[in-house]
């Protein structure tokens, strides 16, 4: 059977990344990714945002909705201090295993736990099954129309804390309007808008930030 875009992007990284330099996979990604196949990594420029907000947040406990080939856990995982930890919930059976290879090829794998499932069913057991406590950093990066109700399962399972930072990406393009309408003019969140563009595309994209005030 023919072997699918996010094998292909595993090949290459298996191939042309240097084992335990988790920049040389971010760029073996990026390369491929602009050269030979769009993937819908959240990409060289929209991670500089990334980066920037993850080393303001500086966090011990980090969340990312919607894990994919394992970019942006790369990307986030290799700036996280040495008693931190990112948990990635990915839904489909088959980027799983893509991701935790790639993962485990940036060195990273220790700093990474992926959850398989939905995130609306793992965010309730996060606490209990997961033993955290409140989320210091969260990327939004799944389906667009669950980055809002996600995000109310986290308040409402007590996991945001005074401070806690959110990132979503694609507010821009897709768009996630719904979100966009929960967190801006809401007491409860401090917003501001980061303009880019769209992964390896010249197409308008945006990240927004919105801190948790409690
Ligand atoms: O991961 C998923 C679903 S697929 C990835 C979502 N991401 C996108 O759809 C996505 C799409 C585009 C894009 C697509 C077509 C275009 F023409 C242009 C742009 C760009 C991005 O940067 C993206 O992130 C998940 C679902 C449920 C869960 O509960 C969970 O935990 C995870
Ligand atoms: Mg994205």
């Amino acid at each position: 059977m023919d072997q699918s875009k996010e094998q292909r992007i595993l090949n290459s990284v298996s191939y042309n990344a240097i084992k335990g330099d988790a920049e040389s996979v971010l760029d073996c990604i990026d390369k491929y990714c602009s050269q030979k196949e769009w993937a819908m990594n959240v990409g060289d420029e929209k991670g500089l945002i990334l980066d920037k907000i993850v080393k303001e947040a500086d966090p011990t406990v980090a969340l990312e909705l919607g894990t994919y080939c394992g970019y942006s856990a790369v990307r986030i995982a290799r700036l996280l201090k040495p008693s931190a930890h990112l948990f990635s919930i990915e839904f489909n059976a088959e980027f799983v295993p893509i991701a935790k290879e790639i993962i485990e090829i940036a060195g990273l794998e220790d700093k990474v736990t992926i959850l398989e499932g939905h995130a609306q069913d793992i965010i309730p057991q996060l606490k209990t099954k997961y033993n955290v406590d409140t989320l210091d950093f969260v990327f939004l990066d799944h389906w667009k129309d669950r980055y809002a109700p996600d995000t109310i399962l986290l308040e409402q399972y007590g996991l945001l804390r005074k401070g806690s930072i959110l990132l979503a990406d694609n507010i821009g393009f897709p768009g996630a309007p719904d979100f966009l309408k929960h967190v801006r003019n809401n007491e409860h969140y401090e917003c501001t808008h980061y303009p880019s563009h769209l992964e390896y595309m010249k197409a308008p994209d945006a990240m927004e930030k919105a801190v948790y005030l409690g």
